[in-house]
This record gives structure tokens, C-alpha cells and sequence, in this order.
């Protein structure tokens, strides 16, 4: 008989099993490879609950301390504003050696309060990653084990990580299915401000602006949305507690690509005001063109 390889992680704690959790704990329990033990970490009782009944890890615990103690690897899945404070629960117990990530959807601020941690844990690797995957729905029923495959994830690794620490994430990202790139965390904001969060920005608004028509609108809204606004309408139905945290933890980043859109959506408008065929086509190819080149990268 031959011995099977070890897997990636003995131990692998998920602290905020939610969509993005649950979906690293699906495709773990899918793929005994990334580790042997799962174990799931959440503050709601009605999540830890859930999370049992669906079967999704071997050990659940409420305590992030407890959960994190023999960890090989802890993983925070929790909303951005409170990822510093669980890291700050888990580091003092966690094995020397042992690998911190976060999936947190902004990185800067989180690396700034995570830096005194970091100077008083100098044998924890901390690599923040942010999968590139996503739905409006949240929470441990929200999850599937496909959720990743074909997206990228973003690292962001502090210039003195261990090169095999950074191997071990990216493996494991890639098993997930993965496509892997390193960056810096400002460059990561403003890449994500324009990607992620002025599209969720503006569909939050867009949203708002309807209902304030209500008066003129509110049933054709209802009964013709099945039109360009739905899709608006399907990133507005995100997680407010999640929203609030990535707009005011990436505000510099955000206000400044919100600044840039305000000028160009002028622009478009003053084309339209003065009939300029040539600027409002020229937009629209562009807008088809970037549509393009997604579905040839496989993005949509
Ligand atoms: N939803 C997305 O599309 C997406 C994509 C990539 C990254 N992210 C990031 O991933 C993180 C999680 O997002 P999600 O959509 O999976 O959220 P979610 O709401 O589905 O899950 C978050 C979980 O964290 C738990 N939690 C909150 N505070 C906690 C604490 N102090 N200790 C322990 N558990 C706690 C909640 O009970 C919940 O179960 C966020 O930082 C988000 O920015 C989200
Ligand atoms: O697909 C969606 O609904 C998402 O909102 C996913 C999405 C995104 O904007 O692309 C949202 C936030 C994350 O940080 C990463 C992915």
C-alpha cells in the first residue's frame, strides 16, 4: 500500500465561517488534501449551529483562542472592521511558525492595525489574500466549494514573510482553484476600489435614486426591472455590515476613483446635452470592449 502525501495543513481554522468561510470549509471537506482536521470558528450561536448541521468541519468552537491553539494555518473570514481584533484573540496562543491569513476585502488599514501584533509575534506569517469571488448572499448556507475556481485571489504578503509561508497560502488558494498574484496593499486598494467597490457604491446609490422617484416610478420599477436595473439591483442586495467596512476602511482609495467617475459621468452628459455622436460611441465601444476581454479571461 502506498502512503498518500501529507496533507497541505494538519489543522486549518476558519474564524467567520459566512460565505467565504463556509466555501474554504466545503471544498476542505471536498479535498482531504488541504488538511486533515477543519475547524470552524464563529461569534453566532445560530451560525456555529448551522454550520453543524451542514456537516462542513470536523470541530466547532466559539472561542477564536481555543479554535486557534494547534492550528497550523487560521484563516479570519470575519467583516474588515473586525479582522484585527480576532487576530489580536488568536496570536498569543497560536504555535510558533504557524501561518495567519485574512480574506478581507481591504487590506491597508488591516495591515496598519495589524503592525503592532505583528512586532509582538514576529514567528506568525501573516498573509493577508483576497479572493476575487463572490455573490450578494451571505452567511454559512451562502457558501459552495466552487466558489473560487477561476477567480483570482490577491496577496499581500509584509516584505519579510517566509518565502515558504507564502508558498504553503498560495497552494492552497490554487487547490482551491485558484489563479494566485502578490501585490502591495495600496496598490491592492485602488485596484479593488475601481473593481469592487465604486461598482457596489454605485448600484447602492442607482438603487436609492429609483426608490426616491417612488412617487412617479414605483410600479414601473417593480414591473419593467427586468431590464438593464436588475442587475444594479443584484450587487445592492450585499451585506450591509460588510459594505459599511470596505467603504469607510478604503475611503482615500474609493473617493478618489468615486472623484474620477463623477468627472467622466459629467462628461458623458455634457456629450449628451450637446449631441456629440463621437464621445458618447466612443464610450459605449469601450464599455463592449472591456466586456470582451472578461469573458475571454474567463471573469464573466
Ligand atoms: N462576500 C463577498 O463577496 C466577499 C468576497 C471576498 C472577500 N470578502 C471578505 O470576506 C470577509 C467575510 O465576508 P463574507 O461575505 O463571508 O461574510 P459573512 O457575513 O457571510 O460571514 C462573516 C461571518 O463572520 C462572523 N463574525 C463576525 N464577527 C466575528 C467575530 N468577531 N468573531 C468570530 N466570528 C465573527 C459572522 O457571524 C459571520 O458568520 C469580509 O471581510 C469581506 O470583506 C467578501
Ligand atoms: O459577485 C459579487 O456579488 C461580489 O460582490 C463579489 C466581490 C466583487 O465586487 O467582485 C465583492 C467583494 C469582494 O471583496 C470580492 C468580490
Amino acid at each position: 500500500m502506498t502512503d498518500l502525501p501529507a496533507p497541505l495543513f494538519d489543522t486549518l481554522v476558519i474564524i467567520g465561517p459566512g460565505l467565504i468561510g463556509s466555501s474554504i470549509l466545503r471544498r476542505g471537506m471536498e479535498d482531504r488534501r488541504i488538511a486533515r482536521r477543519l475547524v470552524a470558528c464563529d461569534i453566532s450561536p445560530e451560525v456555529r449551529a448551522r454550520v453543524a448541521e451542514l456537516g462542513i468541519a470536523d470541530q466547532i468552537e466559539s472561542d477564536p483562542a481555543t479554535a486557534a491553539r494547534d492550528a497550523d494555518c487560521v484563516i479570519i473570514c470575519v467583516p474588515v472592521g473586525a479582522i484585527a481584533m480576532v487576530a489580536a484573540q488568536v496570536m498569543p496562543v497560536m504555535k510558533k511558525g504557524a501561518i495567519l491569513s485574512e480574506v478581507g476585502s481591504v487590506k491597508t488599514t488591516v495591515m496598519e492595525a495589524m503592525t503592532p501584533l505583528l512586532a509582538q509575534h514576529p514567528d506568525i506569517a501573516f498573509i493577508p489574500a483576497h479572493p476575487m469571488a463572490g455573490t450578494e448572499f451571505s452567511g454559512p448556507d451562502a457558501g459552495f466549494a466552487t466558489l473560487f475556481e477561476d477567480r483570482w485571489c490577491l496577496l499581500t504578503p509584509p516584505g519579510h514573510t517566509p518565502a515558504d509561508a507564502i508558498r504553503r497560502v498560495t497552494n492552497l488558494w490554487e487547490m482551491m482553484g485558484a489563479r494566485v498574484r502578490s501585490m502591495t496593499v495600496d496598490h491592492h486598494d485602488r485596484v479593488c476600489a475601481i473593481v469592487s467597490h465604486l461598482p457596489h457604491l454605485l448600484a447602492f446609490t442607482i438603487c436609492g435614486t429609483a426608490d426616491d422617484l417612488a412617487d412617479e416610478t414605483r410600479s414601473e420599477v417593480l414591473d419593467f426591472a427586468a431590464s438593464g436595473f436588475r442587475d444594479f439591483t443584484r450587487i445592492a442586495a450585499s451585506d450591509p455590515t460588510m459594505w459599511r467596512d470596505i467603504f469607510l476602511n478604503n475611503r482615500e482609495a474609493l473617493l478618489d476613483m468615486l472623484d474620477r467617475f463623477i468627472a467622466d459621468a459629467q462628461a458623458m452628459g455634457n456629450a449628451i446635452r450637446t449631441g456629440d455622436e463621437d464621445v458618447i460611441v466612443s464610450r459605449i465601444k469601450r464599455g463592449r470592449a472591456i466586456r470582451r476581454s472578461l469573458i475571454e479571461n474567463r471573469q464573466a
